[in-house]
């Protein structure tokens, strides 16, 4: 928080909400260490390498899924063959109170079961160009929580990667949940803001992105 007034939370399109600030310090120091171990295995974490040939600037760990480019699977036998780590039920727990916090709905907040989270490492140089999340089999909202450098997060439409799209400061401790009509819009990282983060949360530089969705594949 770099602001003498508090952010206020914002619905840039029907759907997603932004919520600066709802993970409190504790939280984020907690997610940091767990992140820390995902990162250390079974399946450590890694450059995504593209079907095409391209490697992607972010590092990726996933838990309770692994996610490849663009399916799910529990082993990942583009990395090292491991299973993944279990989904723990804590981060679920965080996820339902994200999407109660973001909808101010318990109905909906209650029925939501992620199964899998992507942890994404930003240093300051990474990025993520404009996508749609469309490897999950059920259009459940997407869960993001931000940890540690500042990123401009651009959050667009449904039907094209272009304009328009608005730009949002993620920072750390932000949620931003899209779903509904906003579930399959493109999004991006274009930009992360080296040296923004408070290394009280464990991360000395970068940023940690976490995204619990929903496979709708079948479990165990
Ligand atoms: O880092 C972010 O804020 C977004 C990550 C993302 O879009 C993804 O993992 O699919
Ligand atoms: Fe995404």
């Amino acid at each position: 928080m770099n602001s003498l007034l508090p952010r206020p939370r914002s619905s840039p399109a029907p759907g997603a909400v932004h919520v600066p600030g709802w993970l409190d310090p504790d939280r984020q120091r907690e997610l940091v260490a767990a992140c820390r171990e995902w990162a250390r295995g079974p399946v450590p974490m890694r450059h995504t390498r593209l079907p095409r040939g391209g490697v992607m600037s972010v590092q990726t760990v996933c838990v309770g899924w692994h996610w490849r480019p663009y399916a799910y699977s529990r082993d990942a036998s583009d990395v090292n063959g491991a299973r993944v780590a279990e989904f723990p039920g804590w981060l679920g727990e965080l996820g339902r109170a994200a999407v109660a916090e973001a909808y101010q709905d318990p109905a909906a907040a209650a029925a939501y079961a992620p199964d899998t989270a992507l942890v994404n490492f930003y240093d300051g140089a990474a990025t993520m160009g404009m996508h749609q999340d469309k490897d999950e089999r059920s259009g459940d909202p997407v869960v993001s929580l931000s940890i540690g450098d500042t990123c401009v997060f651009r959050f667009g439409n449904t039907e094209t990667r272009t304009r328009p799209y608005t730009d949002v400061e993620l920072e750390s401790g932000d949620l931003f949940v899209f779903g509904g009509p906003s579930r399959y819009a493109f999004h991006g990282v274009p930009r992360v803001r080296p040296g923004t983060g408070d290394p009280a949360t464990g991360l000395a530089s970068g940023r940690l992105n976490l995204t619990l969705r929903v496979t709708g594949l079948p479990g165990p």
